[in-house]
């Protein structure tokens, strides 16, 4: 069954120069228990997209959808509060920094119970029982003593596990990770995923990992999602994606990843794209990659559709990279 089916979804933003749009007509889905990577530089809008889907934009933001169902309901038939109740009981959401997530004035048992409290269980016997329960599965040891202790007692990696241990309290279909291990450490990261890749697989639950970090993904995810400029510019198998990328986008972004035993002569830089990603409210004409795009042509001034690519996934580009078994300048969509 599809968990979430998204159909030209926008966000738009009223600024004193204009409504800037900072997601333009995204399309994507995800099956019951896939593990979905949405890849991007600052500012392409991954986070944009996730606070969308969890109906947690700021009240001015106005979002626009042809369609946009959760776990098979269409959320756009729902009002707010509908909308935000039936969210909440489907799909959670992790953030990057947990310490500014959790409050330090409150211990983790007081706000681990408010959230169980949230979800419907009401009894304090029963509340406990469940907090004790979420701290084991995520992998939290003496989790009696953990209870009473306050977010600057925990490590980082710690009160990352306490957030994804109130991520889970209602036994979400869909988990959004919007780069849940860029504020902690190298060897505390892969903890991280791999206890969020563990619930995907113990408890069947979607996993929207969303990082600007490939070397992350291509471990974890079954398929990746490459945003630039509010836009998907290629959605497609991670395999596919890490073999034969046929976006310039998603090809710069593999380029630009140190690969460790290669030998990098005293003074060579990695592959970088030139310029910066664009001001949202200052977008190029046609493709929005074009001035920063090694394969830019003339005809790059048009606007490219996200089109399907056989046997690879989408790509929106007026000249995707042919893959490594095609020939140069063959077409294949
Ligand atoms: N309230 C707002 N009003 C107008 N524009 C906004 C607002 N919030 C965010 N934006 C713009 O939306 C775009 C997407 O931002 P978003 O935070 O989703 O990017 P991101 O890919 O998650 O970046 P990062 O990796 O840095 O978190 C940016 O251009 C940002 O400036």
């Amino acid at each position: 069954m599809k968990l979430l089916h998204i159909e030209n979804l926008s966000v738009e933003f009223p600024t004193h120069k204009g409504n800037v749009r900072v997601l333009d007509k995204i399309s994507l889905r995800m099956n019951q228990g896939e593990v979905l990577g949405v890849v991007g530089e600052s500012g392409s809008g991954k986070s944009m997209l996730a606070l969308a889907i969890m109906g947690l934009l700021s009240p001015n933001a106005k979002l626009t959808a042809d369609y946009l169902s959760l776990n098979g309901q269409d959320l756009m038939k729902l009002n707010l509060d509908q909308r935000r109740k039936y969210i909440a009981q489907n799909a959670s959401i992790i953030f990057q920094e947990p310490q500014t997530s959790l409050n330090p004035c409150f211990n983790i048992g007081t706000q681990l119970i408010e959230t169980i409290e949230l979800h419907g269980i009401r009894r304090r016997k029963k509340q406990r029982q469940r907090a004790l329960e979420l701290l084991e599965a995520v992998g939290i040891t003496e989790p009696e003593l953990r209870l009473k202790q306050y977010p600057h007692q925990l490590s980082g990696g710690m009160n990352q596990r306490v957030m994804i241990a109130m991520a889970i309290a209602a036994e979400p279909d869909l988990l959004i990770a919007d780069e849940p291990t860029t504020a902690l450490d190298v060897t505390i990261q892969s903890q991280i995923i791999e206890l969020l890749l563990e619930l995907n697989r113990t408890r069947d639950m979607g996993l929207m990992l969303i990082t600007h970090d490939f070397a992350l993904l291509s471990e974890s995810t079954q398929r990746v999602c490459v945003m630039y400029s509010g836009q998907i510019m290629e959605n497609a198998s991670t395999d596919n994606i890490l073999s034969s990328p046929r976006h310039p986008y998603t090809k710069a972004l593999l380029d630009s990843i140190p690969h460790i035993g290669e030998r990098h002569h005293m003074g060579q830089r990695l592959y970088s794209l030139k310029g910066r990603i664009p001001a949202i409210d200052h977008l190029p004409v046609g493709c929005r990659l074009g001035p920063r795009c090694p394969r830019a042509a003339k005809e790059c001034v048009k606007t490219p559709r996200l089109d399907m690519i056989k046997q690879h996934g989408l790509v929106r580009c007026h000249f995707p990279i042919p893959s490594s078994t095609q020939v140069e300048g063959e077409r294949n969509d």
